[in-house]
């Protein structure tokens, strides 16, 4: 069974992830896995915490030589922030008095989280709900991606829209709507968007929206690449690879919505408009005309490209602060607190949506052809 947890606090020492079922033998790269870490820092929108962290993973356990053993992996990943936090977030009592958190950003966890868990100081809320932690995303994702590459699995995201601005034509679903030269341009844009004229005009509207002292949310497109036909199943509702790729992206948090394939756009055309037609070549190769299911069929994967979108919600803790209340007094007031923020996250949160496919990816292909160590397991798919 292929699992993981993360644990840490935004602005305690580190970041802690376990990961457990990849199978023995399967090479991992140290390296690899900090580029997807840079890669989520990245992206024109970002605030003051990425200047000061410079995201790495120490391994812990479960790699010896440079091969996973098949025992659990942990990996680490340094908050360079908790020297500034040091006294603020101690384990242990501390004598100062301390600043709480008590005027509730609307759009964050503080106040469900403050209620939820009966805490006075917001802090404590804070610190957990933060997405900090979808660098532990990340790096499990950067183990997933060396799995998934064995099997010629690839995965890229890019960013559609941010605010209203965005392709005004609807992109093809199919393989040819998408070229090496493209995911090159993404890789090249600060906004993670393949066109060079809508980057320029994201980052002016992002521009323009910190000015103003707001924020801005926005979609991104999610892809993988090779996957074969046949994983996930339509037997339970919880097996469907739909359901759970659904899952996965819903959990990144500010994510409102999941498309998958043509998603709603199919939802205002006909039947005969949207299915793939299916088609079989001389030599037995199987492929559909196009792409609208994005690559799932009755909860099963139809050996097309998946293709998932995210609506990622904009940030919530806004320069010019919108009306709260303040949990201490219970007063209305005019304007929630300000934490230092991002402005635009939609680039980074690509990347945890990358992360999060080759998770389930990962689950699923283990499922299907099984094995304790990377042989046995290729062995099991070639056949
Ligand atoms: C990579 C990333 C960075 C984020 N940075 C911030 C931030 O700096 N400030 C903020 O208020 N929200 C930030 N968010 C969004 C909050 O974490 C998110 O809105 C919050 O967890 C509540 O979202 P939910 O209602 O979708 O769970 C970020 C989200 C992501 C994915
Ligand atoms: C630390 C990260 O993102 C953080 C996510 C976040 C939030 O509220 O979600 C708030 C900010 O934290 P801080 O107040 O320390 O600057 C972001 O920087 C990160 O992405 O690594």
């Amino acid at each position: 069974m292929f699992r993981f947890l993360t644990a840490g606090e935004s602005h305690g020492p580190c970041l802690t992830i376990v990961v457990e079922g990849l199978p023995a033998g399967l090479q991992v790269e140290k390296a690899l896995v900090d580029a997807d870490l840079r890669r989520r820092q990245g992206g024109y929108g970002r605030g003051g915490r990425m200047k000061i962290e410079k995201d790495e993973i120490r391994f812990l356990s479960g790699v010896r030589h440079g091969k996973t053993l098949g025992s659990p992996i942990t990996m680490q990943i340094e908050n360079r922030d908790w020297v500034n936090w040091e006294e603020r977030m101690n384990a242990a009592p501390v004598e100062a008095e301390m600043e709480t958190v008590t005027r509730v950003r609307p759009g964050h966890a503080d106040f469900t989280g403050a209620i939820k868990y009966g805490q006075d100081d917001v802090r404590n809320i804070i610190e957990r709900s933060s997405s900090r932690e979808t660098a532990s995303r990340v790096a499990i994702g950067g183990l997933c991606r060396q799995f998934l590459a064995q099997f010629g699995i690839e995965i890229h995201s890019h960013v559609l829209s941010v605010v209203n601005i965005g392709y005004e034509e609807e992109r093809a679903l199919t393989p040819e709507g998408y070229s090496p030269e493209m995911w090159e341009a993404v890789e090249a844009s600060p906004m993670r968007c393949a066109s060079p004229e809508l980057t320029e005009k994201m980052i002016a509207r992002i521009l323009e929206a910190k000015r103003a002292g707001d924020t801005c949310g926005g979609v991104f497109e999610v892809v993988a690449f090779g996957v074969p036909i046949g994983l996930g199943s339509y037997s339970q509702w919880d097996r469907r690879l739909s359901t759970r790729i659904g899952m996965a992206l819903m959990s990144i948090p500010s994510t409102k919505g999941v498309e998958i394939g043509a998603g709603f756009g199919a939802t205002r055309k006909t039947g005969s408009q949207v299915h793939d037609v299916l088609r079989r070549s001389s030599e037995g190769a199987w492929s559909h005309l196009t792409n609208n299911a994005g690559g799932i069929e009755g909860g099963i994967s139809n050996g097309e490209p998946i293709v998932a979108r995210v609506g990622v919600k904009p940030i919530p803790s806004l320069a010019h602060p919108l009306p709260s209340v303040d949990l201490a007094t219970g007063e209305n007031i005019d304007q929630s607190r300000y934490e230092r923020s991002d402005v635009c996250v939609v680039p980074a949160a690509g990347v945890v949506g990358e992360a999060m496919l080759t998770a389930v990816l990962t689950e699923a292909m283990l499922e299907k052809y099984g094995g304790d160590s990377m042989e046995e397991m290729l062995r099991h798919y070639r056949a």
